[in-house]
Parts: structure tokens; sequence; C-alpha cells
């Protein structure tokens, strides 16, 4: 995959409008900014991607269990997790284009070209040097890498201590000084920077009955917070344990784009891991091993990973990295691993005056657990596996197709059944087979139009496995395999298909991996 392939990105995005993985929202209306609906295929996509988190964090680790949390909380949760009054993006506008940014984002932008200088630099090295290339060497050593590196390494902890401090006339020194134009105007012409909020607000109650103001959660976390002793005493869970929760979280991002990497609507998967304090740290890098393992076993390619350790740390965290994916925009978050110490249980202590401790029978004593977050955006999971899934080829006879090679495990469609033509008693044996698969696999039957077309709508939602049953299915009882990603198509017997597909198809076997 190319990196800042704004191509590719706009390819996905009408490949998964054309073929049911993602519509805008109310598109009738002409749709609404940044806000999606999932189709027949993107549905079940995102229903597979959940049914893997889950089954890794839930159903195999016995001390973690799941909850599902109300999206509206008691107001005061957000002031004592500091949404209420530090939950804020620094705004900038253009005075020329009248147009807004993320004052953060715009910077981010110049790291990200001293980026792709080095990238550059490395590709073109590469070239030269041919097989005796040594890639790290180079990196410590070029004189040119090293100047784009300061540059980055000033940038990113200059930002990093502003934005921590909410220095928001250093984040405009900053613009100024690194001569950031806007995309729009080309013009310097910049209004201060401002603090905005990024949590929705609506009233419970009618007006009448004296409204009150309360928040769409901004992050699931809190849920689980708010939940911790409930499940740890019905539960009778000992520490380490961790809660898993799948749900919306909601953001009036300042700018929501790039398809469904950044929407004002989302889900996520967090997991949050209660441990004793002290023991925080091995945790958290057991928890980034894990994780990386878990996104490494789809196959998407490990080369698309790398972890972004936090150099400035949020006031509530004492380690944190992000997961980055190689999107069509480059590296970027897709998931998050903080050590949140005792921040967020300690800010409940203090503001409902109850009890938030963990009697540990072993040492004998009472007190606040640390927590290690996993958090990871499900839609932005959906967009990797679409970026790393969306490739076009040109076969051997000179036809071009589009496949998605989602890994088989979370494709919508397992198997796709197709009788060789529409006569001759080969569409009742199809339904026949389809009729027992479905209890194991999602299924898809197909009828209409040649072979080869019918095989490309498959290639085109992903299904790994296409089932075709001719003349010769009637006399011996064999159908022919064909294998989306090789093309390759095998012979077996009605009796040994659904064990073949399980080999390759199953989720177990993703999670075996682990
Ligand atoms: N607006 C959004 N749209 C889609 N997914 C999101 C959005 N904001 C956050 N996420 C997902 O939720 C995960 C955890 O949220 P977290 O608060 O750590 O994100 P974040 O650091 O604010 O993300 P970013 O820096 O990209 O705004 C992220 O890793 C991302 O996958």
């Amino acid at each position: 995959m190319a990196q800042n392939d704004d191509n590719l990105l706009k390819k996905i995005t009408s490949h998964a409008k054309e073929y049911g993985f993602i519509f805008p929202s109310s598109e009738i209306y002409d749709g609404l900014a940044a806000a999606y609906d999932y189709g027949q295929n993107g549905v079940e996509l995102k229903n597979n991607i959940k049914e893997y988190w889950w089954k890794a964090m839930v159903q195999m680790n016995e001390n973690i269990v799941g909850i599902d949390a109300a999206i509206f909380m008691h107001p005061t949760t957000w002031k004592a997790s500091g949404h209420v009054d530090a939950f804020n993006d620094p705004l900038i506008d253009n005075k020329d284009s009248k147009k807004r940014y993320r004052a953060d984002v715009l910077i981010e932008e110049v790291v990200a070209k001293y980026e792709a200088k080095i990238a550059k630099e490395v590709e073109k090295a590469k070239k030269r040097f041919g097989d005796a290339f040594d890639e790290a060497q180079f990196l410590a050593t070029n004189p040119n890498v090293l100047r784009s590196q300061t540059k980055i390494d000033e940038i990113e902890q200059r930002l990093g201590a502003s934005m921590e401090k909410g220095d928001l006339a250093d984040i405009k020194a900053l613009i100024e000084e690194l001569e950031i134009a806007c995309p729009v105007s080309g013009s310097k012409n910049w209004t201060d920077v401002r603090q905005f909020n990024l949590m929705f607000s609506t009233e419970l109650g009618s007006v009448a009955e004296g409204a009150n103001k309360i928040y769409l959660r901004p992050e699931t976390a809190q849920g689980i917070f708010v939940n911790y002793l409930n499940v740890q005493k019905t539960g009778r869970m000992k520490i380490p344990f961790g809660i898993a929760q799948i749900g919306k979280a909601f953001r009036n991002e300042i700018i929501a784009r790039q398809f469904i990497f950044r929407m004002r609507e989302f889900e996520q998967m967090e997991m949050q891991f209660f441990v004793k304090p002290g023991e925080e740290m091995t945790w958290y890098e057991n928890w980034k091993a894990k994780r990386i393992a878990w996104h490494k076993a789809l196959g998407l390619g490990e080369e698309n990973y790398r972890f972004h350790d936090h150099i400035n740390l949020a006031h509530y965290a004492n380690a944190a990295t992000d997961v980055q994916f190689n999107f069509p925009m480059g590296f970027k978050e897709l998931e998050g691993i903080h050590s949140r110490t005792d921040f967020d249980l300690k800010a409940h202590e203090e503001h409902s005056g109850k009890k938030l401790q963990f009697f540990d029978p072993e040492e004998n004593k009472s007190y606040v657990p640390y927590v290690i977050e996993t958090s990871i955006g499900l839609d932005r999971m959906f967009l990797a596996i679409m970026s790393a899934s969306y490739t076009e080829e040109t076969l051997e006879d000179g036809s071009e197709r589009t496949v998605l090679k989602i890994p088989a495990a979370l494709a919508p469609y397992k198997v796709a059944v197709l009788p060789l033509v529409k006569k001759d008693g080969l569409p009742e044996k199809a339904r026949e087979i389809l009729s027992d698969l479905r209890f194991d696999f999602n299924c898809q039957y197909d009828e209409k139009d040649a072979i080869g077309k019918r095989y490309r709508r498959q290639d085109a939602i992903g299904t790994p496995f296409c089932v075709t049953v001719d003349y010769d299915t009637l006399e011996d009882n064999t159908v022919t395999i064909r294998d989306r990603d090789d093309l390759s198509q095998i012979r077996v017997s009605i009796d040994e298909l659904k064990s073949k597909l399980k080999e390759s198809c199953a989720l177990e076997e993703l999670l075996r991996k682990l």
C-alpha cells in the first residue's frame, strides 16, 4: 500500500458505497458531514471484527469479563474524568478563507512532511545499494535524515509541551515559526488559537420538569470505571482483572474527515485492566505485546504497524503508546494503550464520596487499583482492513478484477454457492448444499449471469471461497472450491466441504495464533 495515497482512499470510499459496505448517512438529504451508515456487507464485517476482539479479550482470558453500559451517564462523571474542563482541541481559523482547522493537526502535517522526506531518502538509498542496504545504519548516519529527524523531534516536543500546558499562544507561535499557510487561501493570516470542547450535550427530561444538561459519552471507558466494583464483587474477580466493552462514543470533532477515520459518532472497543499499584509497567508491556499480536495475526502485513510512544503524557497517564497503522493517508493512530494510573478511580471516589477500593486478600489490605487501558476504534479498524485488502489486479487473460482480500475469518460472507448453469437440477443441488452450510457459515447463493461475472461479484465483497456445482456434482457428489486470492480450484467431496472451509475461515484459527 502506498503512503499518502489520496486516490486509494477515494477508491475505497466509492467501492465501499457501490458494494454495500458504507453509505453516507441520510444520503437522500445530501448526507450529514462525517456520519456514515454501514450497509449489508459492512455490518457483517463490522460484527466479525467485534467478535474477533471480544473473543480475544473475554473468551480467551479467564480474568476478563464484558459489560454494556449506558451512553448517558450522570453528568458528574464527566466532571470527575476531566472531560468537562479539559477535553478540548485547539482550533484556529484562517481569516481569508474562513476555514477552521485543528491547530495541532496543522503542525502534525509539517511533521508528516519531514517523515515523508525521510521515507524518500530511504527509498533512494535502497535502490542505490540494493541488497547491501542497511536501513538502521542509514537512518542513524545519513545527514539529510538526521536533519529531518531533529526537526521532527523539536516540533513534537514543543507541540506536546504546549498541548500539555494548554499554552495556546505558543501553539500559535509555532504555526507562525513554521510558516504554515492555509491550504485553501494560501495565506498566513490566522486568528488566535482557542479551545473547543469536544463533548456533545443534550437535555435530560422535558424543560418543564427542569432540564438537566447531560453529555453523550466521548469514550466508553468511564462506564467501566463507575462499574468496576459492581463487576468485581458480583463476579468475584481478583486483581489483576479486566472489563471489556464495545459501544458508541461521540466527539464533536472540529474537522471530521478522511472517510470513517475521524467521525463525530463512532464505536470503540475498550478494555480496562485493573492491577496492583507498582505492577502497572509490567502489565503495560504485556498488553502492548498482546495487542500487537492480535493485529498481526490478521496477516495484513507486519510492516503496516508501528508503535508511537508518547513523550508528553496526558495528566492521567504514566506511560502511553499508539498502535499506528499504515492507512492510505500514512501511519496514523489505530489503537491507544495507556497506563492510566489510579487517576480515574480516585477522581470518581472524590466526586461521588464512595469508596472504590479493592480489598486484596493476599495482602490483607485495600487499595485503589491502577489501570492499563487498551482502546481501539472499531471504524478505524474497519478502514485498516479495507485499505490493506483493496486490490486491483490484471489476470493472466488480461482481464481486470477488484478484489477485497479481507482475512477470511472476518469476511462478510465465507462462501458463495454457485450452480454452473440455471437448469438441469444444478440450482436444486446447490440449494441443498447451501441449506447445510448456512448453519456454520454466512453464505451467498447466486445463479444469475455467467460464472466469471459471479466470481467477480464475490471478489468485490471479499468472499474467500466460491463453491461451484456442476454436472459432475450430480454424478459423483463433488464440487469445486475456488480460492479468492490465488484463484486455485480444488475438487472436494461434499462430505468434506465443511471441514475444508472451516480450516481456512474459522475464527478459531485466528484465535489460536494469539
Ligand atoms: N473521531 C473519531 N472517529 C473514529 N475513531 C476515533 C475517533 N476518535 C478516536 N477514535 C478511536 O478511538 C481510539 C481511542 O480513543 P483516544 O481518545 O485514545 O483517541 P485520540 O488519541 O483522541 O485519537 P486522535 O488523536 O486520532 O483524535 C483511537 O485510537 C481511535 O481508534
